[in-house]
């Protein structure tokens, strides 16, 4: 068919799957000029065109000190969150642990650098505890989830946990009182909050 293509309704993204099953790395088109930037961090018809359907119903947005760790943090089966995390002041080291027993990626994390000035985001399904190391002076993150936050759902994972062994860029992170003391992937293992194959 020929004739005038149709015009652009707004700036594509790309949609990368990494090792792990359920993870992905997502990074927007974005318009400069001498004003600044433009972008659509999120748009539903967007992503309906890459296959990703989700309902997102809760933005959150947190800022922290440079050395600052939070995580490792997810919802269980009660509340599920798929989340899609961005930086959007400064620039942090984002990771997710595989938390579905009997995956073939069980314990294992994937990290990226996310920031104000890459616009990556990074999309985990509900069955993944994450966590941050701030790398910038100050870094804000925002995040969207498709659950509403419920503090009886809350699970923890430790994060320096030898077995998930998550090459962490900063020593001696600044940690809430709470994130001191998680319990090891080996104690999540004992009571597992999500199964490979399994919807959460
Ligand atoms: C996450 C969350 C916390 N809160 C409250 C609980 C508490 O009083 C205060 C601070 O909560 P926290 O210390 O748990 O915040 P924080 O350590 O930033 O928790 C977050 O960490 C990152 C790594 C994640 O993955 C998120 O899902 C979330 O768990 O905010 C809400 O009201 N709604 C929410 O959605």
């Amino acid at each position: 068919m020929t004739g005038v293509a149709a015009p652009k309704q707004g700036m594509d993204m790309t949609v990368t799957p990494t090792a792990i099953e359920g993870v992905f790395v997502i990074q927007p088109e974005w318009f400069e000029d001498e004003r600044g930037f433009f972008f659509e961090s999120y748009s539903k018809r967007r992503w309906e065109q890459h296959g990703l359907h989700l309902d997102f119903v809760q933005d959150n947005h947190s800022r922290s000190q440079r050395g600052v760790l939070r995580g490792f943090h997810f919802q269980n089966g009660l509340a599920p969150q798929h989340r899609l995390v961005r930086c959007t002041v400064g620039a942090i080291w984002d990771v997710v642990v595989d938390l579905r027993a009997g995956s073939p990626t069980f314990g294992r994390w994937f990290g990226i650098e996310l920031s104000a000035s890459n616009r990556t985001q990074l999309l985990m399904g509900p069955e993944f505890a994450h966590g941050f190391a701030v790398l910038s002076d100050v870094a804000e993150v925002q995040y969207k989830t498709t659950g509403f936050h419920n503090p009886a759902a809350e699970g923890l994972l430790a994060w320096n946990d030898p077995d998930v062994g998550v090459p962490w860029p900063i020593e001696d992170p600044t940690l809430s009182a709470k994130d001191s003391t998680n319990p090891s992937l080996a104690a999540y293992l004992a009571n597992p909050a999500f199964h490979y194959g399994e919807t959460a």
